[in-house]
């Protein structure tokens, strides 16, 4: 198959966006959750703190009984019982008494605040004080962070470290999320061997299989990897036995055009090839198919052009399946290069960006992992222009936005 016909990123993004499929829902652990996202609105079912709580180590008091109490006019208050956090008093203070609580203890009945313990001498049954506190200091009311009833979480958010904390707090030690796609990345290449073997000739280190797998780990994802030969038969079985199994078949490789060049052929035999060849740089060769219903993400040999396919194509489409909506934010700088691109094709060039400009353009061959590592941000030259000057306005994203936990 010729790449003489290229589609561009617009239209590209249209056929994908009409082949998304957005997974159905699954109720999970909560300590599982990280970077899932939410089906549906999350309600309390608690206040929280569920009860007027002391948030010192100290004495709870009537404050009215503190006024004027200093180290200058100390005042003594008997103390008539002493709790811990996860205990409570079954005491009501009355006037001219105090209860030992600690930091989370419940306020007792009867007090009305808590005086630190750095304000105090106990001597016994009595409580000399040295300070005076006002009604309801040192108290977090009960229902200060989240009343019962209340709505928490909206569907759709992602949860982070915090929102896992917020719906444990609203009382659920489970939450319904919708599911993650599981992914089958099938590495091709005759000439791929692992990193540690000592190379023969003609053989590469297949690095694709990981920096496929960051980025895939980047948006909380599991991955299996295999690896077929430039064999017709191989790789069919290899995609027909996965596509029942997988929500997402991602390859890299053979989307050129020489004789090894198996991956869109073999695609159009077991399914439908939707597209090949996409108006974009790195990553002209890009494929999307569907077999068996199965979403099929063709990308490049080459490590910065299947990285760069990944981050146009691929993510978007991965997290649309658990229905988010992604747009990485763009920032605009002065570029301090003068970067050449041709009319018709949107370029993702890689950049290394400052908080005022970009500083250096490495438009360098798609085979240069290093240079992924050297920039830190994609400048993006649009379809409709040809070159950026020195000095010119661009628009860049930074790498670590395209990452779910940033
Ligand atoms: N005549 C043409 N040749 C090429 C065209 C074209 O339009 N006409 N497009 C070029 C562009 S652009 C790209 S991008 C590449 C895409 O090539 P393939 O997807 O077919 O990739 P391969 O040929 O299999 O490999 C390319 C290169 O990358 C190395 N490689 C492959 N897999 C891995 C891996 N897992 N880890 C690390 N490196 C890998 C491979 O050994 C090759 O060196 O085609 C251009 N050619
Ligand atoms: O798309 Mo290729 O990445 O330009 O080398």
């Amino acid at each position: 198959m010729f790449l003489t016909e290229l589609i561009k990123l617009s239209e590209a993004k249209r056929i994908l966006n009409e082949n998304q499929i957005i997974l159905d829902g699954e109720i999970i652990d909560l300590k599982d959750s990280y970077l899932r996202v939410l089906k549906d609105d999350i309600y309390s079912k608690h206040d929280s703190p569920p009860f007027d709580k002391s948030a010192m180590d100290g004495y709870a008091v009537i404050a009215e009984d503190t006024f004027t109490s200093s180290p200058n006019n100390i005042k003594v208050l008997k103390i008539i019982d002493r709790i811990g956090a996860g205990n409570y008093s079954e005491k009501t203070i009355e006037k001219g008494e105090a209860i030992k609580v600690a930091t989370g203890s419940p306020v007792p009945k009867g007090g009305n605040a808590v005086l630190m313990e750095e304000y105090t001498i106990s001597n016994g049954e009595n409580l000399e004080i040295h300070g005076a506190v006002t009604p309801s200091e040192n108290i977090a009311p009960q229902g200060e962070d989240i009343k019962v009833g209340e709505k928490i979480l909206e569907k759709n958010t992602i949860l982070r470290s915090q929102e896992m904390g917020l719906i444990a707090s609203g009382g659920y030690g489970k939450a319904e999320v919708y599911k993650k796609p599981l992914v089958k990345l099938i590495v091709t290449g005759n000439e791929l061997v692992e990193p540690g073997s000592t190379l023969k000739k003609a053989e590469v280190i297949n690095s694709n299989k990981f920096t496929i797998t960051g980025m895939l780990k980047s948006l909380g994802l599991d991955v299996e990897i295999d690896h077929s030969h430039d064999e017709i038969q191989e790789l069919k079985e290899k995609i027909l036995n996965s596509t029942d199994e997988y929500d997402v078949i991602i390859t890299t490789g053979g989307t050129a055009i020489s004789k090894g060049d198996i991956v869109i052929d073999v695609i159009e035999d077991v399914g439908e090839v939707l597209f090949h060849g996409v108006a974009i740089r790195p990553g002209k060769p890009f494929g999307f198919g569907v077999v068996n219903k199965t979403p099929v993400f063709m990308l490049s040999g080459y490590p910065v052009a299947a990285m760069g396919q990944f981050d146009t194509l691929v993510r978007e489409y991965l997290l649309k399946m658990q229905n988010i909506t992604f747009n990485p934010k763009k920032h605009k700088r002065i570029s301090n290069v003068k970067i050449p691109s041709s009319l018709g094709r949107t370029d993702f060039v890689r950049a290394y960006s400052t908080d005022e400009s970009v500083e250096h353009a490495l438009n360098k061959g798609s085979g240069i992992i290093k240079s992924m590592v050297e920039a830190n941000s994609y400048l993006i030259i649009d379809e409709n222009k040809e070159g950026i000057e020195k000095g010119e306005t661009v628009e860049i994203i930074y790498f670590e936005l395209l990452n779910l936990n940033k």
